[in-house]
């Protein structure tokens, strides 16, 4: 099943955006500042309206899923969630099996006690989200989201705050979430995590899709010099990539041309 969007317009933000994002698989979405990549992540979720074109989940346009069906299969981490209220974290990540109200009791647990250790927050489970340190917090609504076992998790930015050992452990928990059939979506800004750990790869600028398929043919340094307007050369092995970026000023002494 897969998660599409058909010439997706949301005003000057998303111009005829046609994508596919399919489930088993890790999609990585990225792009400059503004290009509409957290636009785009929040029409998957079903949260932005479109100007025109659609969102197609499986067979069927977004719209014909009810509430509770789109609640089940579309878990969503925004880019600055808001925490209405402040809970302890086991409570947070709770509100994640909202859902799934009607499932039984002790898969609820299960689900909830897999989330707080997916995310390491089995010392923080008692602690109210106004006391966690940023990246603690950022970990605790990953945990909400995990919590709900969602069919395709869609998630913005989600190693922003987090530490280089956690941001690995996540990036592990997205394969293993696709490895049992869940469809990934992820706004990256780092290039190396987005080469090294999708299976595809979509560059948005300025509302439209400039590439898109594996992370080599999407991702490649003539995309990112064009798109991101910076010298780049990708150094190291498959699956250990590094972006390497060259300063101006060392560009020029050597003679490189230098993009605008
Ligand atoms: N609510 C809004 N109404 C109108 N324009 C908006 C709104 N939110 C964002 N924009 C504009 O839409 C464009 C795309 O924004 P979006 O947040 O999707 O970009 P992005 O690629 O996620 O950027 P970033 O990397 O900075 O997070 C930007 O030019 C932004 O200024």
């Amino acid at each position: 099943m897969s998660l599409a969007t058909e010439n997706l317009c949301v005003g000057e933000r998303l111009r005829n955006v046609s994508i596919q994002c399919r489930r088993g698989m890790v999609t990585a979405i990225c792009g400059p500042n503004g290009a509409g990549k957290s636009t785009l992540l929040s029409c998957l979720a079903d949260l932005q309206e479109a100007s025109s074109g659609r969102v197609i989940l499986g067979e069927q346009p977004m719209r014909f899923k009810s509430p509770r069906e789109r609640a089940q299969w579309l878990g969503y981490l925004p880019q600055a969630p808001d925490v209405a209220w402040d809970v302890a974290v086991e409570v947070l990540v709770s509100l994640g099996r909202l859902p799934w109200s009607d499932a039984p009791a002790g898969e609820n647990a299960k689900a909830i006690e897999d989330a707080i250790s997916a995310m390491d927050l089995e010392e923080l489970r008692h602690r109210p989200v106004s006391r966690l340190s940023g990246g603690e917090r950022a970990r605790a609504l990953m945990a909400r989201v995990l919590a709900t076992q969602p069919g395709w998790l869609l998630a913005d930015e989600p190693l922003a705050s987090l530490d280089l050992g956690h941001a690995a452990a996540l990036m592990r928990r997205f394969r293993q979430q696709a490895q049992q059939g869940r469809g990934v979506v992820l706004v990256l800004h780092d290039l190396a995590t987005a080469m090294n750990h999708a299976d595809c790869v979509v560059v948005l600028d300025k509302g439209e899709v400039v590439a898109e398929g594996p992370p080599e043919t999407a991702l490649t340094r003539e995309i990112v010099s064009r798109v991101w307007k910076c010298r780049a050369q990708w150094l190291g092995d498959p699956g250990e990539r590094a972006l390497s970026i060259a300063s101006p000023s060392l560009a020029s002494e050597r003679g490189m041309r230098i993009l605008d």
